[in-house]
């Protein structure tokens, strides 16, 4: 059978989108969707998305991490999908569509970039060196200097492999206050085992856990691959309004056997 997808990068944290509005892909092929996702044996991507339409809203978007598996919430894949929905004549201005995480709005701006409105985060822990929560997927959050010098795959692994999250895993974020307003973050990511250029979920927690610290929105975050933006109001230790602001691009479309 072939299948269209189109290839999709939001500041380099890359995906596979197949317009799955009819139903056909099975979601249970875990093998398949890795094969597609590998980099050398398949298309390559760090993670697979269809868009599926939905009873009520503008669509669906149904996420795979790069190992094949269903994947919890991803926001630059989110921000991906709506670009991809746009095309499709889904939506005009703004969307509201379905995620693991429920219900999203997005609009886009005049240059093109993607506003995603992310859910309050949930389960938020501080500990003596790190945070964790939840933003739709799990993350761990830890604040360091010279963090371009670091071994993001290597400490990552080690904290996602660790007794507590070895079973049901955690992305784990790197993030360098650079400036009074400004953060630098770099993400292993559960499901990929491997950094990524970027990851949406996980510049979400980090500009939560500085803003418990005291920053103010809107946060722009540098990622390996680009350039995000955090906005957010707080009203007494709640989150709200929480934006996830950046570039998502087409980079290719194409045909595979599977
Ligand atoms: N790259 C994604 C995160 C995917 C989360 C996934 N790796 C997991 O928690 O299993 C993002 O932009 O938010």
């Amino acid at each position: 059978m072939t299948i269209n997808f189109v290839k999709y990068q939001g500041t380099g944290n890359d995906f596979i989108m197949i317009d799955d509005r009819e139903e056909k892909w099975d979601i249970e092929n875990v093998t398949l969707n890795a094969r597609l996702c590998d980099r050398r044996f398949g298309i390559g991507a760090d993670g697979l998305i269809l868009l599926r339409s939905h009873p009520e809203y503008d669509f669906e978007m149904i996420y795979f991490n790069a190992d094949g598996k269903v994947g919890s919430m991803c926001g630059n894949g989110g921000r991906c999908t709506v670009k991809f929905a746009h095309t499709l004549g889904a939506f005009q201005e703004s969307t509201t569509f379905w995620a693991a995480d429920g219900l999203h709005h997005a609009h886009l701006d005049e240059e093109g970039k993607v506003h995603l409105k992310m859910n309050p985060p949930l389960d938020i822990e501080q500990g003596d060196d790190y945070f964790f929560m939840d933003t739709g997927s799990p993350h761990y959050v830890q604040f360091s200097e010279e963090v371009a010098d670091l071994d993001v795959y290597e400490l990552g692994k080690s904290i996602r492999y660790n007794d507590r999250f070895k079973k049901v895993g955690t992305n784990v974020n790197f993030v360098e206050k650079t400036d009074t307003n400004r953060l630098f973050v770099r993400t292993y990511e559960r499901g990929v085992e491997d950094e990524t250029f970027s990851c949406g979920t996980g510049v979400t927690a980090s500009v939560i856990s500085a803003a418990l610290q005291g920053m103010k929105s809107p946060v722009p975050v540098k990622v390996m691959g680009g350039e995000l933006e955090v906005s957010f109001t707080e009203k007494e230790g709640a989150f709200e309004d929480l934006y996830l602001i950046g570039p998502a691009q087409e980079v290719f479309k194409g045909q595979v056997e599977i």
